[in-house]
């Protein structure tokens, strides 16, 4: 296997995203969960898309296991490696997006690394280097109040620069719209200027394409989907990759299914609010779980009751007001932890119950669910949502299964009966 494309997700959910989005531009892509075992059979594909659970890990880990992930990647041939991060640019100033980028920029001998995180797909654009959500700045989203890492200032080169040791510029709209060589040269002017990193503005998907077949010049990009559709289309224009048709095989699988929230967004929280009109939702006590009681055994009694029935769901999800609340009690970690490693236990539950339909929503809670399943790869399915594919295992313990990995904040409000109804 010659891969075209390697990939570097900083958490599961990103990693489905991304491997949703070169798919549906005709690069046979497989997700793995971790840099996979040499005894895992792989398929022959185009792009790998190595997932991590490096978000909010201590950064010299999150550093030590890409740098990992790039090696295997690099090994098997990928001339390029896109390091995917979120769209909403989801770190803090302890990293970790910058310390990678930094790490991989090194170890790829580049001057200079093309950034952006814009996915205009999902309403994510930057313009003048401020990211934008739908229709309002980063700081006035939503993710002003994500559990792990708010985002308080919209601004990527300040973000980006307080969080890496390269100085970083900006490539402005007005640059992207001359095209290709304009970029390549502003690019060229940066690199003498000592600048090692470059936010660059998008709004729409025509820069991206413009983009990705700049970043193919050199060896490492830093995105997310967006970026990703520039790269496969710009391998495919340039004859690199020849386009495949969408999906992996969709046998059905049948049996239980169920659900797990462990995102507090607001896409979320009104799609388990949705929800309840249609399926037997558990409201779990994070209070509760942080306090080590016997929450998951709650969890798993109760699904028993309903499993057999139909879809269920359980959400450990609350709004901002009550996430602070327990925070303050109990620590940000500790009490994320907990939380992650319940839903993980009850996922153990409902597999050992019988169910190999799982949609499982927020991205620390899918990486927690899906490390402790051990299940290794995933082909992509049919799309539920824009950055949500059906995923389908490959190569698990369990046999045959599959289950979805949605970003707290994708999928449209009835999510949940999306999902399922692409999972017979
Ligand atoms: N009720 C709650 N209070 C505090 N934290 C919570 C609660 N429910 C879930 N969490 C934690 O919040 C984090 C949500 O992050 P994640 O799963 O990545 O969702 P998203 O995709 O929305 O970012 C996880 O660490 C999860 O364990
Ligand atoms: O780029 C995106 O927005 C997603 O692919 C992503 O990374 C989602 O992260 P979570 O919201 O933590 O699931």
């Amino acid at each position: 296997m010659t891969l075209a494309l390697g990939c570097i997700a900083d958490d599961y959910t990103g990693a489905s995203d991304l491997a949703n989005m070169l798919t549906r531009c005709g690069l046979r892509t497989v997700q793995t969960i971790g840099v996979p075992d040499d005894a895992l059979a792989l398929p022959d594909v185009d792009a790998v898309v190595v997932s991590l659970k490096s978000r909010s890990i201590e950064a010299s880990q999150a550093v030590a296991r890409s740098r990992e992930a790039d090696k295997w990647l690099r090994a098997r041939g990928a001339t390029h490696v896109l390091f995917k991060i979120c769209s909403t640019f989801d770190s803090t100033d302890a990293g970790n997006i910058g310390p990678v980028m930094d790490a991989l920029r090194a170890d790829s001998g580049d001057a200079i690394v093309l950034v952006t995180p814009a996915f205009p797909g999902t309403g994510r654009t930057v313009y003048q280097g401020n990211l934008f959500v739908g229709s309002v700045p980063l700081n006035e989203s939503p993710l002003k109040d994500h559990p792990l890492n708010p985002m308080h200032d919209s601004n990527l080169e300040r973000v980006l620069a307080r969080q890496s040791k390269s100085k970083v510029g900006l490539v402005d709209l007005a640059t992207v719209a001359k095209g290709a060589e304009a970029i390549r040269a502003k690019l060229i002017d940066f690199a003498k200027q000592g600048i090692g990193a470059a936010i660059i503005d998008a709004v729409f998907d025509p820069e991206l394409e413009i983009i990705g077949q700049v970043a193919l010049d050199h060896r490492l990009s830093v995105g997310a989907s967006g970026m990703g559709l520039g790269l496969a289309r710009g391998l495919i224009a340039s004859g690199r990759v020849s386009a495949a048709s969408a999906s992996a095989d969709q046998k059905a699988i049948g049996g239980p299914v169920a659900c797990l929230a462990g995102s507090c967004s607001q896409a979320t929280l009104a799609q388990i609010a949705h929800a309840e009109k249609s399926m037997p939702v558990l409201r779990l006590d994070p209070e509760k779980i942080v306090a080590g009681s016997s929450e998951v055994r709650r969890a798993l009694d109760w699904s028993r009751e309903y499993l057999g029935k139909g879809p269920v769901l359980i959400a450990s999800s609350s709004t901002p007001d009550q996430v602070s609340a327990l925070q303050a009690r109990h620590g940000r970690d500790a009490a994320g932890h907990a939380i992650e490693q319940a839903m993980a236990a009850i996922s153990e539950g409902l597999v050992a119950a019988g169910v190999r339909r799982l949609v499982i929503a927020g991205g620390e809670t899918s990486g927690a669910v899906v490390d402790r399943l051990g299940i290794p790869a995933f082909l992509v399915g049919p799309e539920i949502a824009v950055g949500v594919p059906v995923l389908r295992c490959v190569g698990w313990s369990e046999g045959d299964a599959v289950t979805a990995l949605k970003s707290g904040n994708f999928g449209g409000p009835d999510f949940f009966n999306d999902a399922i109804r692409l999972m017979p």
